[in-house]
């Protein structure tokens, strides 16, 4: 990850976000001028609070989102959302959130069809086999398994399993190891790990879990309400230096920002009370009391 500094250099990241504006429907901006940077070979944790912004950033660089021109998130060099290849060719990979479908009123469904796990993995066309039993065998899977009787852990490493089978050269990890065993996610960040380091894959993995992620991880990106407040290498992070553990080092940052944002002058009486259940403003209210 690079400063502003750097940015001359900036064809050759894997990953480069340039003055980003974005907002859900009716509300203010979550993004305003965001910009990032990720070189390629590096594998990149991504923390930040609750609702600070990271599954939103995730799904924007997987062009789930489309976010300005065509400069303005680019992937491998090329737009993440225009660029449809990047997705279908297997060269970027998002994996996050659980197989789902919406379904009405009764919103996300978990996808949990009478299918065999082999069914599922040899369903995925143009894969090596090597790299399919490797993955297999790694993530310990049955392929007889049907996937509507299965553990979410074992309904998960399907998930990733097929996530992983084209190689990659940028993976979008949305905090998918949250249901394995420690074994098999010590294994998994391994295996990534070596995809970076043998194959120069960049990896940005959002997460809260940090066991073992300190000396797995290259670079840190740390945003607070879409906010970017730190985008550096790991070694130059000044905390980890004085502390070598990341929890200690994450919960003081998000407990600062707790505080921060308990400072911030509450609404005086009258213009809470502009906002009703009913969309009135407090005079129109006034004539109920
Ligand atoms: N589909 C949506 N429509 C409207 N607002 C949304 C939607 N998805 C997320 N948000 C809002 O955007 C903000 C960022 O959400 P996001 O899911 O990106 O946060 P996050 O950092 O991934 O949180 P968490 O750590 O809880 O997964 C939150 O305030 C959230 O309420």
């Amino acid at each position: 990850m690079t400063d502003k500094g750097e940015r001359g250099n900036e064809k050759s990241n894997s990953i480069a976000v340039r003055g980003m504006q974005f907002a859900y429907d009716g509300q203010s901006p979550l993004f305003y001028d965001f910009n990032l940077d990720v070189p390629p070979g590096s594998r990149c944790l991504l923390v930040g609070a609750n609702g600070s912004g990271k599954t939103t950033l995730l799904k924007i660089l997987a062009g789930k989102h489309m976010v300005g021109g065509r400069d303005v998130v680019r992937v491998l060099n090329r737009s993440a959302f225009h660029d449809t290849q990047l997705v279908c060719g297997g060269d970027l990979a998002y994996l996050g959130g659980s197989w789902s479908k919406t379904v009405g009123c009764a919103g996300e469904v978990p996808l949990q069809g009478d299918f065999s796990a082999e069914h599922m993995i040899f369903g995925v066309e143009g894969t090596d086999p090597v790299r399919r039993d490797k993955l297999i065998e790694l993530l310990e899977i049955d392929l007889q398994w049907r996937m509507h009787k299965v553990s979410d852990g074992q309904r998960r490493r399907v998930q990733i399993c097929m996530g992983l089978l084209h190689p990659f050269k940028v993976l979008l990890l949305d905090e998918v190891t949250v249901d394995l065993d420690v074994v098999a996610r010590l294994d998994l960040l391994e295996f990534f790990k070596e995809e970076c380091e043998e194959r120069g894959a960049t990896i940005v993995y959002a997460t809260h879990i940090f066991d073992g992620l300190e000396t797995w991880a290259t670079h840190l990106a740390y945003i607070q309400n879409g906010d970017l407040k730190k985008a550096e290498k790991l070694t130059d992070v000044h905390e980890l230096k004085i502390c070598a553990n990341l929890l200690s080092v994450v919960e003081s940052w998000l407990r600062t920002e707790t505080k921060h944002e308990k400072m911030k002058p509450t609404m005086p009486p009258a213009q809470n009370q502009r906002t009703s259940p009913f969309g009135m403003s407090s005079r129109h209210m006034a004539y109920y009391r």
